[in-house]
């Protein structure tokens, strides 16, 4: 077992966070947690690669371990931000101790279901459960500007609840969802949402430079529309996105030639079909990874 920072005994740890993961979703996590204000020093991150290990702690004074046991030592918050097929090997390699410690789990897996989790960590039946709450953050969570879907399993009392809702609120807006199957949705609209807008830039791009403009000026009209954008529709008090779009197209002019081609060429049809197969892949992650 190796740690890049010297472990503190497991009393002074009490407090901390710890992270079995340390990669995008995590960097994000941290780095929303960081900016506001939580200290380095109560992170706790593992992380098989060496050279993620030592950009998390040069970049935001984290302690990192290559070993989940010894990054989750002590901790009483333990944060599961490893892909979904290697999140049964790592809740099973921790059980002992999440049933010696009994943490509240937090887990960002796309797919996996509290059931799953709590059944790899060797969880009991009703008082005896673990206490998990599954969430869906997505990227932007490194600018504070994420937004978070939490479902807390009944294990899960008020005060855990606070606590996860005070380390997801550090990445942006959160919303408690009641019915665990609509995770799922939530992952498919918001999770992977954010890559929707990349590709709407990167198309936008593409298009603004075959119209000739030159490649930093197209990126710019690009991404600074989409910014723009999304300050108006965020703003208190902000119309709809229908209303913004109607004052937006005047009749016969410019915009509305683009929409009726969007509209034709079956946009909305698209992105319900992309949002439908997201939230499919979830379920079908939660099925294969079993
Ligand atoms: N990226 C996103 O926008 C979002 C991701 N998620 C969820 O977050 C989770 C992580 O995704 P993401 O950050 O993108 O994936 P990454 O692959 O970037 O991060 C996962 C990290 O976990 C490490 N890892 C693998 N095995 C172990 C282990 N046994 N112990 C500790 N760490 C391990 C990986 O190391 P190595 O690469 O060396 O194997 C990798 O650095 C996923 O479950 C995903 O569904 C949720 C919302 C949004
Ligand atoms: O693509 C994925 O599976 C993860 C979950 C949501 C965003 N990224």
């Amino acid at each position: 077992m190796t740690a890049s920072t010297t472990p503190a005994s497991p009393d002074s740890n009490a407090g901390s966070t710890a992270f079995i993961g340390g990669g995008n979703m995590a960097r994000s996590l941290i780095g929303g947690l960081v900016a506001r204000g939580t200290p380095g020093s109560s992170i706790r991150v593992a992380e098989p690669a060496e050279a993620a290990r030592k950009a998390l702690a040069d970049d935001f004074g984290v302690a990192t371990f290559a070993d989940g046991a010894q990054a989750v030592d002590g901790a009483d918050v333990w944060m599961l931000a490893v892909k979904p097929q290697v999140l049964r090997q790592v809740c099973e390699a921790l059980a002992p101790q999440a049933r010696a410690r009994r943490p509240l789990v937090v887990s960002v897996a796309a797919g996996i279901t509290t059931a799953q989790i709590s059944r790899w960590l060797g969880g009991g039946e009703d008082a005896d459960a673990p206490a998990i709450v599954r969430c869906m953050p997505n990227t932007p969570a490194l600018l504070g500007a994420g937004v978070t879907g939490l479902f807390a399993t009944p294990a899960v009392d008020a005060s855990g609840r606070e606590r996860a809702q005070a380390l997801l609120s550090s990445a942006g807006t959160t919303v408690w969802i009641d019915d665990e199957a609509q995770m799922d949705a939530v992952t498919g609209t918001s999770g992977s949402g954010p890559a929707y807008v990349f590709l709407l830039a990167e198309a936008m791009e593409d298009a603004a430079k075959r119209q000739g403009l030159p490649d930093a000026t197209a990126r710019t009209l690009a991404l600074q529309t989409i910014l723009g954008a999304a300050r108006m529709l965020t703003e208190p008090g902000a119309p709809p996105p229908a209303e913004l779009r109607r004052r937006v197209t005047s009749p016969g002019g410019t915009t509305q030639a683009a929409i009726e081609t969007f509209e034709e060429g079956g946009l909305r049809e698209l992105v319900d079909r992309a949002i439908a197969n997201a939230a499919e892949r979830g379920r079908e992650l939660s099925a294969a990874n079993d």
